[in-house]
């Protein structure tokens, strides 16, 4: 299939595929800044570039009623994420992000924001080399825009903008597949609260089903069941940073968390993101850790629900507690917390529990990118160690 604007951009390209001879990183050398396109990239003359300050409540306000209208669907158009406005601050504005990187598209006339992308700074380490990319992520164009060819512009522009900030790399993630994937993931849910995921259309009841043996399926015990399980806590970040440098290390790519980034990515956040430790009860060690975050989905076609409450695995850390027996304590207070559902990716070791946890696959896929950094082989998804929001 022709890729009009990704064969013109420095990505990893089918024709590339298995050539062996390219070597692994760069694909292209930093341009002197002075070289950098100074002016934005035109868009159609009745639109204009704003850039979107998250601090401003009204902003977030705008950026926010796009997204809920305008975001990522599932394949049936049956959910649309639906993210809080908690959430996009959060996710926007971690340790050095630049405003300049959250990039809105208003039409000169209505003043109605059209558009968005954004991207945040992450050091990602690949193998044994340390990156500073821009996460890229939240590209919307409104319903009524699509196809107007603007997603390519709002690419090159927030491109633009990263290489003046002297950053000459980026991952993202789609449900579509341009070139070139690194990795391939599938995503997995478990129902929380089956009566109301089969009444949306979310799962169906199995076949030789019944809806109270469907409930019995997937109870869960009120009390977590690791001795030292507790919700995760200003003091611990030092701890939970040496524990999860050294579990990520282990993985092909992964962020290169410091204490900063823990301190924001992973200390719990109301209806943002929960983390849990255990820590040992003889030693105070602190041992294993899992989090999730909370990313609910407008319900588009439901009589008696408006909204599907979901949780994201997110970083999760086992070195003594079994890593089913950590991710079901997350499913027992996920539960607890009226979540309707737990989504995982088969990323990390999330493969070894997904099944004895009751996971059921998701009908579609997540392809992980990135831009201009060649790897020398498609990735396992058991290889990657890293969590896009
Ligand atoms: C249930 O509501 C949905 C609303 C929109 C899309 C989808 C399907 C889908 N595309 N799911 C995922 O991409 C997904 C499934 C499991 C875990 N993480 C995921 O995506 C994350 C990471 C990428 N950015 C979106 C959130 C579901």
């Amino acid at each position: 299939k022709r890729h009009k604007f990704w064969e013109t951009q420095p990505v990893g390209q089918f024709k590339d595929f298995g050539d062996r001879s390219l070597p692994e990183g760069p694909i292209e050398a930093p341009t002197p800044l002075s070289e950098v396109k100074q002016e934005p990239y035109n868009l159609p003359s009745q639109y204009e570039w704003i850039t979107c300050d998250m601090d401003s409540e009204e902003m977030c306000n705008e950026v926010y009623n796009l997204l809920t209208s305008n975001y990522v669907e599932d394949d049936e158009n049956m959910f649309r994420f639906n993210y809080s406005k908690e959430f996009l601050q959060w996710a926007l504005r971690p340790p050095g992000y630049f405003r300049s990187w959250h990039i809105g598209v208003r039409a000169k006339s209505s003043k109605k924001m059209v558009a968005f992308i954004t991207g945040v700074p992450a050091r990602i380490r690949v193998r044994e080399t340390i990156v500073n990319m821009a996460e890229i992520n939240f590209l919307c164009v409104h319903k009524k825009l699509r196809s107007k060819r603007l997603a390519p512009v709002m690419i090159k522009e927030v491109t633009r903008r990263v290489h003046l900030e002297n950053s000459w790399q980026a991952a993202y993630t789609a449900g579509v597949v341009i070139p070139t994937p690194i990795t391939t993931c599938q995503y997995w849910h478990r129902s929380l609260n089956p009566k109301k995921l089969i009444d949306v259309g979310f799962s169906r009841l199995g076949a030789r089903m019944t809806m109270s043996r469907t409930i019995k399926l997937y109870k869960l015990p009120d009390q977590t069941a690791t001795p030292g399980f507790r919700k995760m806590e200003p003091h611990d970040v030092p701890a939970v940073t040496r524990l999860l440098r050294n579990y990520l290390r282990q993985f092909v790519l992964s962020p290169d968390f410091d204490e900063n980034d823990v301190e924001h990515w992973l200390l719990p956040k109301e209806n943002v993101v929960d983390s849990f430790l255990v820590e040992s009860p003889e030693t105070h060690e602190i041992t294993d850790f899992c989090s999730f975050y909370t990313l609910p989905s407008s319900i588009l076609g439901s009589q008696n629900y408006t909204a599907l409450k979901a949780a994201y695995s997110y970083y999760n850390v086992s070195t003594k507690t079994p890593l089913t027996q950590l991710m079901n304590d997350a499913l027992i207070v996920a539960k607890r917390k009226d979540f309707d559902v737990f989504n995982a990716l088969d990323v990390m070791h999330n493969e070894t529990f997904l099944k004895e946890l009751k996971f059921g696959p998701g009908d579609g896929k997540l392809h992980y990118y990135l831009y201009n950094y060649r790897i020398r082989r498609v990735l396992r998804p058991s290889e990657l160690g890293l969590v896009l929001l």
